[in-house]
């Protein structure tokens, strides 16, 4: 028998935004920057948008304030290794893997994020409803831009930054191999995920992201709750003005996200969480790919 050590991992996605899951319930960890890259680079490593690393809030210095309401802090990270403040998607993969293995029961659940707790409820159909929390609007213009291409974008802070832009075309956001630019300078000086959006049909639309730290994704679930939130307050329907539920369905190249904003300003996200496989890290080999 091998005397190697293993790490061991579950891999997952929601909507087909995909995610390494390493569960280290006391941060016993380093997971380096380095050491998620290599995790998420899809020739050499395992492959991923992302890594959710699974850890007790009362063991991470970031999370140790929400141990007392959230038992489980998720520790996201881009796939190219940097930290970022918020993942719907990986919350709702986050709470799939809590569930399976045994970690929560049914019902109703409630996890630490870096951007706060989120309450969570996997309904018996299977599919998760995160509690997002408030968008924020900050103000002044943005603009996005492809090639020769530029449109006039929504500022939206989900916890994490989006640049929501409607145009008239998804293929006119191009390969998206590189980053869209943005404007103004240093409106995002922390940098900032983008949407492009069409209507599909009344409180219909569909999108295309490019994500900070992960290029194009397959699907984002806080840039699906930014879209809504854009598309609402273009079409007037503004929950806090109206008083009245505003329910966008978004569907994204992964999958579709439904996403409802309250009169109260409260965000719910419902989509699908499947874990896929589960397996062992070789120590070995993450040491050698960070060398
Ligand atoms: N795919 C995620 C968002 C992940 C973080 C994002 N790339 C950022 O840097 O803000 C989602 O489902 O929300």
């Amino acid at each position: 028998m091998s005397t190697r050590t293993r790490i061991p991992f579950l891999k997952g996605h929601g909507t087909e935004n995909d995610f390494v899951i390493v569960p280290d319930p006391e941060n016993a960890l380093d997971l380096t920057p380095a050491a998620v890259a290599a995790l998420c680079d899809r020739r050499a490593g395992i492959g991923a948008d992302g890594v959710l690393h699974v850890v007790r809030s009362a063991a991470h210095p970031e999370a140790r304030k929400m141990a007392a309401e959230a038992e489980w802090f998720m520790d996201y990270r881009n796939g190219d290794g940097s930290v970022a403040e918020m993942c719907g998607n990986g919350t709702r993969v986050f709470a799939r893997y809590l569930q399976q293995a045994g970690h929560v029961g049914e019902g109703d659940l409630a996890i630490a994020t870096r951007a706060g707790v989120k309450t969570i409820h996997i309904a018996k159909d299977g599919d998760v409803t995160v509690g997002m929390g408030r968008a924020r609007l900050p103000e002044g213009d943005v603009t996005v831009g492809v090639g020769e291409r530029g449109w006039p974008a929504r500022n939206v802070n989900m916890g994490n930054p989006h640049a929501v832009a409607f145009v008239e075309d998804l293929a006119h956001a191009g390969n998206l191999f590189a980053p869209p630019s943005v404007g103004p300078a240093g409106a995002y000086p922390d940098g900032v995920n983008v949407e492009f959006v069409v209507d599909r049909g009344p409180g219909h639309v569909a999108m295309r992201v490019h994500e900070r730290g992960s290029g194009e994704t397959r699907s984002c679930g806080t840039g699906a709750c930014a879209v809504a939130v854009a598309a609402a307050r273009r079409d007037g329907a503004d929950p806090a003005v109206t008083g009245t539920p505003a329910t966008y369905t978004v569907d994204l190249p992964g999958g579709r996200l439904v996403i409802t904003e309250r009169p109260d300003g409260e965000i719910e996200m419902t989509g699908p969480a499947v874990i896929v496989a589960e397996g062992e890290i070789d120590a070995e080999w993450l040491e050698n790919a960070l060398r």
